[in-house]
């Protein structure tokens, strides 16, 4: 197959673990592709955050491989690491700014870090990434003093700073409200159609993410893949577990309680009563 029809990111059978006495991955195997938005969503601790930091090289799979462009990522490799890290961006859960920093010395953070680009050329890169997030009007105010929602939309000019080609997003729109939230999702679409770069989303926010996403993956506990495919079509599922998640129905094959003794047990009021 031409090289542009084959997947970006590829998991390929991972088995992952953060000590032998639990497995949080299970035999995952997905693909990633290039120039779209996929979503990864699933309950709290099914692994998301950890498939992000397999993909960075954080950590090695026990068993299976990821694939990175073409190339099986190797944690021991640091040159290797270094170069593909170096094409990934990241925006990491609440932002993670420097809150005393002015906008525009957070957005060159990445640039003084890892280019040697003179002082001058970095600020109108910075400037057009703020431009592009629409803050280049903030460029000189403190994290501190600036809204939660413009700060994420620093973080946004931030992680797009480098130009990466696969940028993942980590909780991107949690502590938002509605309308911040909106701006954030049109933008990371918007970001990803006109930079080209392959973009990776976990997040619990299931309306937003089939707003903008080209296909969505569903995870469970263990790394198991419950359904994948386009907004549309798990939108359209009559699988029961789907239809629960995506739909936000309350009870399902996934209970609302978590299990517990029979309530008169828990008050002290007998079944006679
Ligand atoms: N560094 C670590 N060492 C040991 N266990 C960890 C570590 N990081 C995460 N875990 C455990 O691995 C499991 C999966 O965590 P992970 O953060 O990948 O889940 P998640 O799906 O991203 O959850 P959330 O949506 O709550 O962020 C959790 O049970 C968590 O407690």
């Amino acid at each position: 197959m031409p090289m542009s029809d084959k997947p970006f990111i590829e998991i390929d059978h991972v088995t992952f673990g953060y000590n032998s006495s639990r497995t949080i991955l299970n035999d995952v195997s997905l693909q990633f592709a290039r120039g779209k938005v996929t979503s990864v969503l699933g309950g709290s601790g099914c692994g998301k955050t950890t498939l992000l930091r397999l993909i960075g090289g954080v950590h090695a799979p026990n068993s299976g491989r990821v694939i990175f462009d073409g190339e099986t990522v190797n944690t021991n490799d640091k040159a290797q690491l270094f170069r593909l890290r170096r094409r990934l961006g990241m925006l990491f859960q609440f932002g993670a700014l420097f809150t005393d920093l002015t906008v525009l010395d957070n957005v060159a953070f990445p640039l003084r870090e890892m280019t040697d680009l003179p002082e001058e050329l970095i600020r109108n890169i910075v400037l057009m990434k703020l431009n592009a997030v629409g803050l280049r009007g903030a460029a000189n105010l403190r994290i501190s003093e600036v809204s939660g929602g413009m700060a994420r939309r620093v973080a946004l000019a931030r992680a797009i700073a480098l130009d990466p080609e696969l940028i993942m997003y980590d909780e991107p729109f949690a502590g938002l409200d509605l309308v911040s939230m909106g701006v954030a999702a049109k933008l990371i679409r918007t970001l990803t159609d006109v930079t080209g770069a392959t973009t990776l989303l976990i997040s619990h926010d299931v309306p937003q993410c089939m707003a903008i996403s080209d296909a969505v993956v569903l995870l469970a506990p263990g790394g198991r893949i419950v359904a994948q495919g386009t907004p549309a079509e798990l939108m359209a599922s009559d699988d029961p577990e789907t239809r629960q998640f995506v739909r936000g129905e309350p009870d399902g094959p996934v209970k609302f309680h978590y299990p517990a003794p029979p309530l008169e047990e828990d008050f002290g009021a007998r079944a006679s009563a």
